[in-house]
């Protein structure tokens, strides 16, 4: 079938009994109305719908040199269905389990913790395994922290994942029309082309924000789509159009399942199926247009004038658990629960990248520089900071290269502003790239998770935005102090050495920001790497003098290799005669040897891709949930 038979966007993955894909629409298959229908009972549908049965989610206690014990029964045989074509809330007081049952639907269980997942996931009869990157593309995911690219505006947040997740067979033009489309559906005509904003500056409501949210995830057409508390922090009105839009997606066939907390009787009403969850068990599972009566039938009459999803929280809570397992809540999960085609069989996805790494790296790179075109703030403090700092260096060694250098005050005055220099630079761009790294990597993680592109990509795109901040404040440094303090070695040479050194700085800060999502932490561990830096470098001590055990630290110092350069383009060609002898005796002092600088050179580059692969290597493993 082509996308010229259907209209675009209509056209969504269905699969026969063997699990394969089948392109049909899923529309027709769903106008009925089971509101007098406990969740799933009707057989025929139940080839589309998500099942889940016997999940149970524990913590483990972990001792060493003892046997695993269980601490916690988070999730206690825990069986469901979301219904193709409808909406349905998990609801349940704080602490019941919504989180962590939203977690295990969703893949989102780390695989390696203390926590212990167990149970089976199947969508029309056939299992699925929400952490397999294949059957994710099945499942569109809506955080309840809008994580969206704050320079980008709706429109261009919708066609960046269109064209990503898309089938590369996609035109353009198709492409196009189908962002329209969707705009159209979220309400989002008349903002489409505003920034959608966040820190740096106001743009679209939050509301708008959620609904963006929403989109980005439902263009890439996903047969099942889960919200995790998509009112929150919404106004009525806006909690109500959300509500709208997710009747709209579940109406066309689409599975809509979302986590919910205190939602007001309006929002209550509006959507199909209720899940209640009660300390990590299912207390009750029906049509909400039927949650006044199955309560009144379990002997808890819903009072008049009362918000009912108040009141199924108020029942959960304020009555004992053994005291409602008396009732009709808590029935255990039936044994035709998993209407299953073939229980021993996965479903089986062809898995095809839709677009290739060089299309992801030209989308991403777009992005990162439309980022620094409308939110240039943050390289112009950056310049300015540095051109500042610079212009005080400049002063304090006024004209110190072209000072006599057969003077050894003169030459140590070289040495000091040099070694100065380094040290600005190797702090100079920390906190600029740990601040947007820290932005960043929640959409970086959301992204990777609903696959949009690989991590090369990723990183060589911000290696693209983190190059060019890093050189115009670099280029302003030089500037400013080459010709205040008038050194001998060429322009270049400065500014190839302070640019290498920034770079190996910035690759730091990305590592850290790998590893911590918290700045604060990023920021206090990143003094922590770098100080020693200043000991280990030999700058200030010989290496000669410290101690055995941690000489061996001065190689992994970006400081010890771009101050070495430093000192070997300036010193190298002093005046004959005494001059020469100092700036030789000086170079012999800081171990630089002039044979060596290549490997100095070496080192920087090395020290760069080291810090960079590790960086790599620790995101993508927090990505990989
Ligand atoms: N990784 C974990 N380690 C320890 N305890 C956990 C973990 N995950 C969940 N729990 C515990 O399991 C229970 C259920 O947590 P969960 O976050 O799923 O509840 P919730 O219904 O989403 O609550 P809330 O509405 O307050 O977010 C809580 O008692 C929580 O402390």
């Amino acid at each position: 079938m082509t996308m010229d038979e259907l209209p675009i966007g209509d056209v969504e993955k269905g699969y026969d009994n063997k699990g394969e894909i089948t392109n049909k629409t899923l529309v027709s298959s769903f106008g009925y109305d089971s509101n007098k229908e406990p969740i799933g009972s009707n057989k025929d549908l139940t080839k589309n719908n998500l099942v889940w049965s016997g999940i149970n989610l524990k913590l483990m206690d972990r001792k060493k040199g003892k046997k695993d014990g269980v601490k916690l029964n988070i999730l206690k045989d825990v069986w469901g269905t979301a219904e193709a074509g409808k909406t349905t809330a998990i609801m349940g007081a704080s602490g019941a389990g919504k989180t962590s049952l939203f977690q295990v639907l969703t893949g989102r269980i780390p695989s390696q913790g203390n926590l212990v997942q167990e149970g089976s996931i199947y969508l029309g009869g056939v299992r699925v395994d929400p952490r397999n990157r294949e059957h994710r593309k099945l499942f569109g995911y809506v955080a309840q922290e809008d994580t969206l690219h704050e320079t980008s505006t709706p429109r261009e947040a919708l066609r960046f994942s269109a064209k990503l997740r898309l089938a590369h067979a996609t035109t353009d033009e198709e492409i196009e029309q189908l962002v329209e489309k969707k705009l159209k559906a979220l309400g989002l005509e008349s903002a489409a082309d505003t920034i959608i904003g966040g820190g740096f500056k106001k743009g679209i409501s939050g509301g708008q924000k959620k609904r963006v949210s929403i989109g980005v995830e439902l263009i890439a057409s996903p047969s099942i789509i889960f919200l995790d508390e998509p009112t929150s922090g919404l106004d009525s009105y806006a909690a109500a159009q959300v509500m709208q839009l997710l009747d709209d997606v579940a109406k066309e066939g689409n599975i809509v399942l979302f986590t919910i907390h205190q939602p007001s009787s309006k929002v209550f009403s509006s959507f199909d199926n209720l899940i209640l969850l009660n300390k990590g068990q299912i207390m009750h599972q029906g049509s909400v247009s039927n949650t006044a009566n199955d309560f009144s039938a379990a002997g808890f009459p819903m009072p008049d004038n009362y918000n009912p999803a108040d009141w199924v929280i108020d029942v959960s809570e304020t009555n004992q658990l053994d005291d409602l397992k008396k009732t009709t809540f808590f029935s255990s999960e039936p044994k035709d629960n998993t209407i299953v085609t073939d229980s021993q069989k996965t479903l089986a996805i062809p898995y095809s990248k839709p677009v290739s790494i060089f299309v992801e790296l030209q989308y991403l790179l777009r992005r990162e520089f439309r980022d620094i075109k409308r939110n240039p703030l943050m390289t112009v403090i950056n310049v300015t900071i540095t051109s500042i700092l610079a212009a005080i260096f400049g002063l304090m060694f006024w004209d110190v290269g072209r000072k006599d250098r057969s003077e050894i005050i003169v030459v140590q005055a070289v040495l000091g502003s040099l070694v100065n220099l380094m040290i600005s630079t190797l702090f100079g761009q920390s906190n600029t790239a740990i601040a947007v790294f820290a932005r960043d990597r929640p959409l970086f993680l959301r992204e990777y998770s609903t696959d949009h592109y690989s991590i090369v990509p990723y990183f060589l795109s911000k290696l693209g935005s983190e190059m060019f901040n890093a050189f115009a404040a670099v280029l302003a440094q030089t500037l400013v102090v080459f010709w205040m303090m008038g050194f001998t070695m060429g322009f270049g040479h400065l500014l190839a050495i302070t640019y290498s050194m920034s770079l190996v700085s910035t690759a730091v800060c990305v590592m850290l920001g790998a590893f911590f999502a918290n700045p604060e932490n990023a920021t206090a561990l990143f003094t922590v790497v770098v100080v020693p830096q200043l000991y280990f470098s030999g700058v200030f001590i010989s290496i000669e003098l410290l101690p055995d055990v941690v000489q061996w630290a001065q190689y992994v110092c970006s400081l010890t290799y771009a101050s070495r350069l430093a000192l070997a383009y300036e010193f190298q060609n002093c005046e004959p005669g005494l001059a020469e002898e100092n700036c030789l005796a000086t170079l012999d002092r800081n171990n630089v040897e002039i044979d060596n600088i290549w490997w100095y050179w070496l080192a920087l580059l090395g020290l760069f891709l080291g810090f960079r692969l590790i960086a790599m290597i620790v995101l993508r493993s927090k990505a990989n949930y």
